[in-house]
């Protein structure tokens, strides 16, 4: 039996303990998705990391660079947080080094103690599940959330992948618990639940990023698994 805890913001990761477990980074608006859209398209690898500064750095070294503050492209960087940017064939066969507000900074968390960091979204929410099921290790799923706060689409994410390890598995918390409920609910409607809902829709619609939504709620859009290996986030042959 798999043990299956989640943790909906980063900002309460130090109440868990990741050793041994295999950390599942979510970020479905849009981080994560953006890294699962890209590497899915060719980028040959991803570098993610806290700080624009960080960025700036491998930016010299000849980087491809991307992420965003308040939602918007960092103007030094090459493109924003759209998974269509990351998509785009300029940048295949490139590393991207990148950074974001919520998504990258819960990658870093994780990586500093967990045994694996997978890095997962609704696009890819079967592959991730599939590896799990060949792991039988525990594992934490972090929602990378907003500034803190818990979000409905990462939740769901959560909820998505639990729903399909939920027969090999034991859900050791109440997160784990309200977040399979959650996704039940929602009968696969992730669109509209979470343009209706979530308050990353608010954020989106004013950057006029509504079609990055529709894409990030696609489930199962591919079938690959980014995993973080160093400081380099790759597709696991
Ligand atoms: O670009 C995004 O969707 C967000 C930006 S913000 O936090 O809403 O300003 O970043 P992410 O780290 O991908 O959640």
């Amino acid at each position: 039996m798999i043990n299956i805890e989640t943790c909906l913001t980063p900002e309460i990761l130090h109440l868990h303990q990741l050793e041994g477990k295999i950390a599942v980074v979510t970020d479905v608006l849009r981080a994560t998705s953006c890294m699962v859209a890209g590497l899915n398209a060719g980028v040959k690898s991803v570098i993610p990391v806290k700080k624009v500064e960080e960025a700036l750095a491998y930016a010299a070294k000849g980087y491809v660079t991307a992420g965003e503050r308040g939602g918007i492209k960092v103007e030094e960087f090459t493109i924003g947080n759209s998974p269509y940017e990351h998509m785009e064939e300029a940048y295949h066969g490139k590393s991207i080094c990148m950074t974001t507000t919520n998504g990258t900074v819960a990658i870093d968390a994780a990586k500093k103690t967990a045994d694996q960091v997978v890095i997962g979204a609704l696009l890819n929410v079967t592959a991730v599940a599939d590896y799990i099921k060949q792991q039988e290790k525990d594992i934490i799923i972090i929602c990378a959330g907003w500034k803190g706060n818990p979000s409905l689409e990462d939740t769901l994410f959560a909820g998505a992948l639990i729903h399909q390890l939920k027969h090999r598995s034991e859900i050791t918390d109440d997160a784990s618990y309200m977040a399979l409920s959650q996704y039940e609910a929602s009968n696969s409607n992730l669109t509209e639940v979470i343009s209706k809902n979530a308050s990353h829709a608010k954020r989106l619609s004013g950057l006029k990023a509504q079609n990055d939504l529709a894409f990030c709620a696609k489930e199962d859009y591919c079938d690959i698994l980014p995993i973080l290996t160093g400081d380099e986030i790759t597709i696991k042959k």
